[in-house]
């Protein structure tokens, strides 16, 4: 008995839906086939070895796809292809035959009666002795198509079995001698054709299209069902910490393209219709989703992997075949992508994670054909695992009441344009007890938006909905770094709307200060700050509250910036260091422009400060400001200042007289002051002495390390393996001079820039 009602209304739907196959087979006289080849004439049927041959005298090798790109590959397909175009086939004729052979396919596949099966011819294939196809899957190259059908030509052959597998069932269909065989399947089969042993098999490739609508209108014969299916709807969505959806995995994996109420594959229509039924009883919306499966398995490899292809026409990827063995699934997730409702409409991006608890399915993932798969050796905690992944179709049910909170938080975009339109029709109220709503998920799911569209659209909202709480709940998840000159606007609105107070919580909930980002990660917050200039004469021009709104935003983009410069200073590595300083000149330039555009005098005036405050990290920082900014501001921006000081300790650091060819002494940079630590300084500062040989247990030699290393000393160090303890054996290198040298030849250079410079902001 199943416990659940979840797996209850699976299991109704197993029960309803007559096992349909992946794959279906059936013959057919060949009176109706009238084929002619150009070059070769009327094929007579059966084929004989000497048309056979014929044909292939005049093919060209197949090729199969992989990714974007068409291969010819004769391990992979080794397979003739007659040109399409010397191919003509009687249509009026050869549809009397085809028409009810589609017919049964059809049914045998599981589609309802209502929809319709049609076929494009693909290609004529001859295998010669010997000639095959390896695992591949079709994909689809037209929306409308669901699988491919292959018309095999009675011939005398032996092999060239063409096998279709579906998760762990194989079906082997073998052709004719006297006969037409056909084969249908789904594109999301994986097939093969084995190699031919003796004698030719010709075939005809089509893709199967599905046309016209696949849901049925369900019959009077199925209201007892469909009330079963709906009493285990009431009772998953009854309890009052019920899930959130019920996702019903369907049998067939589908593109995002190929996904559409109209062309579910085989009998996912049948149940997609049966529940739809089930959801307007139940009072349940009910949409058509598009959900990964990520299953990882704990696996080991039972024999070499051999490759397996998606086969495009024209688009293919690697599987990985049946060449592990799984065990046992360690975990599973499943996140829903996408979904289109019954009106048709789509909403794209989605990324909702989905429960346990609220999945079910008539067959599990792991019977159905991975769209991708990797095996990794050990893991650590669990061995061997290999990771599949499926795009499958999925029917996805929520009770009405609750249909506003579940789409917004499956889009957020949605919830904001529904809060929009509510506001435009006048319903205050209505807007305002839906973004009540939004409340316990939307700091979460709003902050995974980013588009420009979205955060404009939700700044107007909160402006639009006249309560200050709600409006800072709306645009809490935000950052400062999503803001442009577009937001001008509204941001002075919400200013004047909700005064200053209540735009300095919210600024300094935006800040990236709070996210404490000042290093590698914070690359967007220094591109933010160089469009500040841009955002801060948006605000000016934007009157009202615009300055004030500019100077919130200023500040905190201010102190960010002292911030990073504080951490990059202490950043121990002197390379890194002079990296992360010389690139936080960008940003001080952009604040130092802002902050004359909205007449920030204080914050102007204590990054001048800043700047000529010494010490190395900052004139590097100091430098790549002047670099950044044309001459023509540095009057306005106070940077005539800075230009001074930084040439004045330029010049201070030049007149340093050079070091000897034999001064040897290097400074150890001020840090740990251990008695490791001070014998390394005095071998260093020592002018004479370029080797220690320095008796040393282990962790002493590692802390050595680490101290030459950390500081990028030029000194190698090398560990002789003899004696008790090892020798530590330190040498200074001739990096010492020539680095020296760089380092004088680089503040020449500057000097001489800012002498070339300081020529254009004071002509004459
Ligand atoms: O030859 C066959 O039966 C199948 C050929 C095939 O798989 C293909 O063309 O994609
Ligand atoms: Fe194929």
């Amino acid at each position: 008995m199943n416990s659940t009602a979840r797996e209850r209304l699976a299991a109704l739907l197993v029960n309803d839906v007559k096992k349909s196959g992946f794959s279906a087979g059936r013959t057919a006289p060949t009176g109706d086939l009238h084929l002619e080849v150009q070059g070769v004439g009327t094929i007579q049927l059966p084929v004989s070895q000497a048309q056979a041959r014929q044909l292939c005298a005049i093919s060209r090798p197949a090729r199969y796809g992989q990714g974007e790109r068409t291969l010819f590959d004769k391990r992979v397909r080794d397979t003739w292809e007659v040109p399409k175009t010397r191919v003509k086939i009687d249509k009026r004729r050869w549809n009397q035959t085809l028409g009810p052979v589609l017919d049964q396919l059809k049914s045998e596949l599981g589609f309802p009666v209502s929809s319709q099966l049609r076929v494009e011819f693909h290609s004529m294939l001859v295998y010669a002795p010997g000639q095959f196809f390896l695992p591949h899957q079709d994909s689809e190259k037209d929306d409308a198509m669901v699988g491919s059908l292959v018309v095999g030509l009675p011939s005398a052959f032996t092999g060239g079995a063409l096998e279709i597998r579906q998760g762990a069932e194989t079906v082997t269909y073998r052709g004719s001698k006297k006969s037409l065989s056909f084969v249908g399947f789904f594109s999301d089969c994986q097939h093969q054709v084995k190699p031919v042993t003796s004698g030719y098999r010709v075939v005809l490739t089509y893709d199967l299209l599905a046309v016209s609508e696949t849901l049925q209108m369900p019959g009077e014969v199925d209201s007892e069902l469909i009330g079963k299916l709906a009493g285990c709807l009431e009772e998953h969505f009854g309890t009052p910490d019920a899930p959130e959806h019920l996702v019903f995995l369907l049998d067939h994996q589908y593109t995002p393209r190929a996904l559409s109420w109209s062309r579910l594959k085989g009998a996912d229509g049948r149940s997609a219709t049966l529940l739809e039924a089930a959801a307007e009883r139940a009072d349940c919306e009910v949409v058509l989703a598009l959900v990964d499966v990520h299953e990882t398995w704990s696996a080991y490899e039972s024999e070499p992997p051999s490759r397996s292809y998606r086969h495009s026409r024209y688009n293919a990827i690697e599987g990985d075949g049946e060449d592990y063995d799984v065990e046992e699934l360690i975990e599973s997730d499943i996140t829903l992508h996408a979904w289109i409702d019954r009106s048709g409409t789509r909403e794209s991006d989605l990324a909702l994670f989905v429960g346990d608890n609220e999945v079910c399915a008539s067959t599990p993932s792991q019977s159905l054909e991975p769209y991708s798969s990797e095996y990794e050796g050990y893991m650590g905690n669990w061995g061997n695992t290999l990771d599949r992944w499926y795009h499958r179709g999925a029917v996805v049910l929520w009770p009405r009441h609750r249909a506003f909170v579940v789409r917004a938080e499956a889009s957020p975009t949605w919830a904001i344009d529904t809060l929009t339109a509510q506001i435009h029709t006048g319903n205050l109220e209505g807007a305002r007890n839906m973004a009540t709503a939004l409340a316990p998920f939307w700091d979460r799911e709003a902050g995974r938006v980013t588009t420009g569209a979205f955060i404009s659209s939700a700044l107007s909202v909160a402006q639009l909905i006249e309560e200050p709480e709600l409006a800072a709940m709306l645009l809490g998840s935000f950052h400062l770094e999503m803001l442009n000159h577009t937001h001008a606007k509204t941001l002075s609105a919400l200013v004047d709307s909700y005064g200053e107070a209540w735009m300095t919580t919210l600024v300094a909930q935006w800040s990236p200060v709070r996210r404490q980002h000042y290093s590698s990660t914070s690359e967007s917050t220094a591109a933010w700050i160089a469009t500040l200039p841009q955002l801060c004469e948006a605000l000016n021009q934007a009157g009202g509250a615009g300055a004030t709104a500019a100077r919130l935003l200023l500040a905190t983009a201010k102190s960010w910036t002292c911030k990073a410069i504080e951490s990059g200073l202490k950043e121990p590595s002197p390379s890194r260091r002079r990296q992360r300083l010389t690139d936080l000149g960008l940003p001080v330039a952009a604040l130092l422009r802002s902050a004359v555009i909205v007449g920030a005098d204080s914050i102007r005036n204590e990054l001048i400060a800043l700047m000529c405050s010494g010490g190395d990290g900052v004139l590097d920082c100091a430098i790549a400001v002047l670099q950044t900014t044309p001459p023509t501001h540095w009057q306005i921006t106070g940077l005539q200042l800075v230009k001074a000081y930084v040439r004045f300790t330029v010049e201070g650091l030049l007149a340093v007289a050079q070091r000897g060819d034999d001064d040897w002494s290097i400074p150890l940079p001020p840090g740990c002051r251990c008695d490791l630590c001070s014998t390394l300084a005095t071998f260093l500062g020592d002018p004479t002495q370029t080797q220690l040989e320095w008796p040393l247990r282990q962790d002493g030699r590692a802390h050595v390390h680490h101290r030459i290393d950390a500081s990028e000393l030029p000194v190698t160090h090398q560990t002789r393996r003899t004696g008790r303890p090892y020798t530590l054996v330190l040498t200074k290198t001739d990096a010492l001079f020539e680095r020296e040298r760089q380092e004088r030849y680089r503040l020449e250079t500057q000097l001489a820039w800012l002498d070339g410079s300081s020529e254009i902001t004071n002509p004459g």
